[in-house]
Formats: C-alpha cells, sequence, structure tokens
C-alpha cells in the first residue's frame, strides 16, 4: 500500500533562471481572473469578489528574510540543487518579492476564492461580507506554475501578504505554524500518504506579529496570552490547489444564476480540476457528463484511501472542513493537526473543533465533504438523468467503499492476508483500556513478539492497567496468541519485514516539534533539522542516538499542556 517517493533526477536546476525556464502558466490563463482585480496584483484590502476563478496578487515580501530549511526530498526529486535554497534570488522570491523574477516568470501571484462547508453544513458567515464572496485564500498566494519533467506543480507562498480574501487579518503566517506545516509535509509524503509538499521556508530577521498563544506550561484550553512571534513565508507545492470549497463556491453561484459566466465559471474549474489532477485517468475526449461522474468516482477512491493512511499513521487533521479537503485527494492545510501518542478513537488536538473532526471519525467527515463535493457537480448534470443517477450511486457508495479501504489497511496493519472484524474489535478495546501509545505499539507488534513484554513498551502505565494488570496481561497474551495464529504461515522475518514498512517507527509527536520551533524563534535552526532528517525516514530504525531520542512514550508532564497537547487554531 506504501507509495514510495519517485526516484531522484539528476540536478538541472541550480539558479531562478534555470527555474524559471520550467514557468508554465496555464491556470492563470485559461481560467478566468476576476473582471474587477487589479493587474498589477496591488489588491490587498478586504472586499468581495463576486466571479472569476482568481486575483491577481503580489506577495506581500517580509522584511529581512533568512533561510530556516527547504525540502529536501523535493529539490532532489525536482533536480533542484540544495545550494539554490540559499541563493539570493531564489531566496528573494520565496520569501514574497516578485519584483526581480526572470522571465518568463511573471511578477504577480494569484489567490483563489472558496466557499466553506462545516462537516457537511453550508456556512457563509465566516465571510465578512456574510455572502461568502469574501472567503478564499487570505494568505496564500501562488507565485509560480512550473512544468519539469512532465509533472506540472503549483508552488504557493503561505505567509505571503493579505489578499482581498484576508478578512482583516494580516496575511502573515508565524515561524511556529510554519514549522510544524513544513515538516509535516515532508514527513507525510516520506510516510507515503499523498500531500501537498515543502520547497522552502524563510524566516523575517525583523518583522513580527502578535498571536494568541499559550505561557510556558499551561494548562488552559484556550490561549492565555498575547505573543509576539518572527513571521515565515513556507512555500508548499503541489498538482493544484483546487479544494472541494473551491467546487462548491461555483457551484453554489451557478445553483443561484448569481452572474451570467457562474454555470460556464462551474463548468471550466470542474475541467480545470480534472486537467490538474485527473488528466492521467480521465479520458480527455469525454463529454463533460462523463469526465464529472468519472471524477466523483476517482475522487472517492482517492478520498477513502487518504483517511484510511490518515488512521494508518495516527494523523487526525483537525479541521476537515470543505475548504481544507483538497479536491485532488491528498492531505493540505496542516494547521491544528496532531499525530496521537496515546491511543484515542477520539484525539482531537484542536480546542476549536469537535468530536465530529476526531481520528476515528475521520470517514465521516470525509463521507460529508464528499457530499457536498457531488452536490456541487449536479448542476452540471442537470436533465441528464442517467449521469445523474450514476453520480447519486457513487455518492451513495461511500460507506461501502470506506469501509473496504479501512478493512484493508487494518489487515496490512496488522500484517495479515484478510481482515478479521472481531480481533480488531478486541485490539481496539484493549489499546484504548490500557492504553497504549499507537506509533510504538504497532511498531512493537511489528517484531512479531514471542510474547507481550515488547508490546508493554508502549503501555502508559497510568490508568486501568494498573488497576487490574493481571487481567489486562491475560486478555493482551489471549489477543496475541490469536492474531499470531492468523498470520500464518508466512515466516516471522517476512512477516515483520512486511509490517515494518506499514508501521513507522517515528511519527512527528507535537513535544517533539515544539523544542524545535521554540529554538528555531531563537535563531537556532539545529534541532528543526535533526528533526527534518529523522522524520525523512519513519520506517527505518535509524541509530540508537535516534531511538533513544524520539522512539519513547509521550512524557507525562506534557499531559494537558497547552501548545503540546492541545492548541487552538491560531497560526
Ligand atoms: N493571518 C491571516 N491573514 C489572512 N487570512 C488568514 C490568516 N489566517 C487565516 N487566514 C484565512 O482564514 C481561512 C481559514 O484559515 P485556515 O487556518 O483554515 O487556513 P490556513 O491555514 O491559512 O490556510 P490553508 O487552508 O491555505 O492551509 C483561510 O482561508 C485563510 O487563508
Ligand atoms: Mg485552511
Amino acid at each position: 500500500m506504501l507509495k514510495r517517493p519517485s526516484r531522484e533526477t539528476p540536478t538541472m536546476v541550480s539558479t531562478l533562471d534555470d527555474l524559471a525556464k520550467f514557468a508554465d502558466y496555464s491556470l492563470v490563463d485559461t481560467l478566468n481572473c476576476d473582471p474587477e482585480g487589479k493587474a498589477n496584483g496591488a489588491d490587498h484590502a478586504p472586499r468581495q469578489v463576486f466571479s472569476g476563478h482568481y486575483v491577481p496578487v503580489k506577495p506581500t515580501p517580509i522584511e529581512n528574510p533568512e533561510y530556516v530549511a527547504h525540502g529536501q526530498t523535493l529539490f532532489h526529486e525536482l533536480g533542484f540543487a540544495d545550494s539554490m535554497a540559499r541563493s539570493n534570488d531564489f531566496m528573494r522570491v520565496f520569501s514574497g518579492d516578485l519584483s526581480h523574477v526572470p522571465e518568463p516568470m511573471r511578477t504577480v501571484g494569484w489567490a483563489c476564492g472558496y466557499a466553506l462547508s462545516i462537516f457537511g453544513t453550508e456556512y457563509t458567515q465566516q465571510c465578512p461580507f456574510q455572502t461568502g464572496n469574501g472567503y478564499g485564500d487570505g494568505r496564500a498566494i501562488s507565485v509560480l506554475e512550473a512544468v519539469i519533467n512532465g509533472q506540472r506543480w503549483e508552488m504557493q507562498l503561505k505567509g505571503g501578504g493579505r489578499t482581498p480574501y484576508c478578512r482583516g487579518a494580516d496575511g502573515r503566517a508565524v515561524l511556529r505554524s510554519s514549522v510544524r506545516e513544513f515538516l509535516a509535509q515532508e514527513h507525510m509524503h516520506a510516510l507515503g500518504v499523498p500531500t501537498s509538499r515543502s520547497l522552502s521556508l524563510y524566516v523575517s530577521k525583523t518583522e513580527k506579529v502578535r498571536r494568541p498563544w499559550y505561557s510556558e506550561g499551561s494548562r488552559s484550553t484556550n490561549p492565555d496570552v498575547l505573543v509576539s512571534e518572527p513571521v515565515a513565508v513556507s512555500t508548499r507545492v503541489a498538482p493544484s490547489f483546487i479544494r472541494v470549497g473551491q467546487i462548491e463556491l461555483f457551484s453554489r453561484r451557478a445553483r443561484k444564476n448569481e452572474h451570467p459566466q457562474a454555470m460556464e465559471e462551474l463548468e471550466k474549474i470542474v475541467l480545470h480540476l480534472i486537467d490538474r489532477e485527473y488528466g492521467d485517468v480521465i479520458d480527455q475526449t469525454l463529454a463533460t457528463a462523463e469526465k464529472v461522474v468519472c471524477l466523483a468516482r476517482e475522487f472517492l477512491s482517492r478520498l477513502t484511501a487518504l483517511v484510511a493512511d490518515w488512521i494508518r499513521v495516527g494523523y487526525c487533521q483537525g479541521n476537515f472542513n470543505s475548504d481544507n479537503c483538497a479536491a485532488g485527494g491528498f492531505t493540505l492545510d496542516y494547521g491544528p493537526f496532531g499525530f496521537c501518542d496515546v491511543f484515542d478513537p477520539h484525539y482531537q488536538p484542536w480546542t476549536g473543533g469537535g468530536q465530529h473532526f476526531s481520528f476515528l471519525n475521520q470517514p465521516v467527515a470525509a463521507e460529508r465533504n464528499f457530499q457536498m463535493f457531488c452536490s456541487a457537480l449536479k448542476p452540471l448534470l442537470t436533465e441528464d438523468l442517467d449521469h445523474l443517477q450514476q453520480l447519486d450511486e457513487i455518492q451513495r457508495d461511500f460507506p461501502k467503499v470506506m469501509r473496504a479501504q479501512l478493512e484493508k489497511m487494518w489487515a496490512s496493519k496488522l500484517g495479515l492476508p484478510t481482515f478479521d472484524g472481531d480481533l480488531l474489535s478486541e485490539l481496539g478495546s484493549l489499546m484504548a483500556k490500557t492504553p497504549v501509545d499507537y506509533t510504538i505499539f504497532f511498531r512493537e507488534l511489528s517484531g512479531v513478539p514471542d510474547d507481550i513484554g515488547p508490546l508493554k513498551n508502549s503501555f502508559y502505565r497510568r490508568s486501568t492497567y494498573d488497576a487490574a494488570p493481571e487481567e489486562m496481561d491475560r486478555r493482551w497474551s489471549e489477543w496475541l496468541t490469536k492474531w499470531k495464529s492468523l498470520t500464518e504461515p508466512r515466516s516471522r522475518e517476512e512477516l515483520s519485514r512486511q509490517m515494518k514498512f506499514v508501521n513507522p517507527k517515528y511519527s512527528l509527536r507535537e513535544w517533539l516539534v515544539v523544542p524545535a520551533y521554540q529554538q528555531a524563534m531563537a535563531g537556532d535552526y539545529s534541532l528543526l533539522r535533526e528533526l527534518q532528517e529523522v522524520m525523512t525516514q519513519p520506517y527505518a530504525e535509524q541509530s540508537k542516538d535516534v531511538e533513544e531520542k524520539y522512539y519513547r512514550l509521550k512524557p507525562s508532564e506534557l499531559f494537558g499542556v497547552g501548545g503540546s497537547s492541545h492548541y487552538s487554531c491560531s497560526s
């Protein structure tokens, strides 16, 4: 099930001039530009955008940028020289200054509007105008599209200043949240989970903004202080950044007939999504209605596989609204996410998110986003009963397909040839009751232990287990015996080898990231680099030192601490 990173290509891009040769702005040129957008991109004040797929926006550079990190894996895949990330002209562009770019690169970027649905309910209240026309990329600005080795990539700054969708906010991202997103994207890719990718991260040596956050050791649910934090610009890369919410925005306009081009704009964005994300699986020559049905079927398959993968690696997205759900079926928006330590089916690190977005409820949240996606496609099929019916069937199939993906994932996570519901159900009960550390438990199990001794390395000794250790040991031993009998006849070595490709040894636990961004805020990037190194090889055993430092239970004193165990969305 693991999608290994693709092979590296030889270095061919060493300078910004080299990179510029790959520029190809198909999005800007084939989609509709907001007719009120200023061509020079000086469009930074919040306003309503009534039509068009994008608004031209010039990023606002951060003051005195300094190199923090670059996505080495992506650099190598694209054939970029590592040294380029520290070069002045590259750093200038990817910290928000497009004024000196070599041709055919452009001096103006673009931001897109999108709609929001939360768990299947449409919202417009988050828009300052209460219409939904002022919501979208408030601090994300795409600056380049490039076709490299036949693959199209969009490069998008996050924190590159205000856009018309900023809703009165500053358009900035702080170093703390940027470090989290940067590391998480690289980690997820290395885990084999589809994701937007990390290109680069630059911080300002002088510019700061204030954000609500937690005081040292605070156990408060919500932030209890305002802190001044350095601003940063990170660049993420994906075939497109089209979200379910974006398709919804154009569909809402078409449904309400808001302007004469509303239906045309919906069709255009959907066909564009197909070209960008599904070009290799949907036949170009099909009619729109057929394409729409194929799109829904493909997205269903990708989205369910994605969510099964999230559960495999212990990831909770935290805020899985339709505007944080990439229509290409990969992970997008690393805001209030977390990798669980203690197994808890209701794990949800975001204080503002409810149980509906919690760890094992993510398949249901995904279904809600999928429903919104299908509903958004429907105006393109009115009067086409046959295709409408096919779309309805695909929509109804979600629970069945999701269940199949989850069963496949659990079987492979447990090294079993076929899924066994009873075995998983007893395991779920034992894992939650004991409780265990999710990552360590499955990695220890991947060693195919003779008895439950090694599994106990994953036990948090603080609750049910301590109250009745003998009873719990008995249940665990019985479970292990049953599990082993189901894994036969494979050799122990073969089973262990396979399971270690599915069950990572290292995961990006929040309490490991906190010291890295704290050091980074003080100008020391050593821990961040170390974490980047460790978390980009999460299945490898790595050294004894790495194991001692990163393969351990969450320290008891960090439970309940704001910023480590839970956090607000603020970034
Ligand atoms: N400081 C800010 N300035 C302007 N807009 C912001 C700011 N912070 C968040 N937003 C906007 O508010 C909306 C909701 O925020 P959310 O945290 O989901 O997104 P985000 O992390 O900025 O973006 P993305 O989904 O692009 O990763 C987004 O549309 C985002 O662009
Ligand atoms: Mg978002």
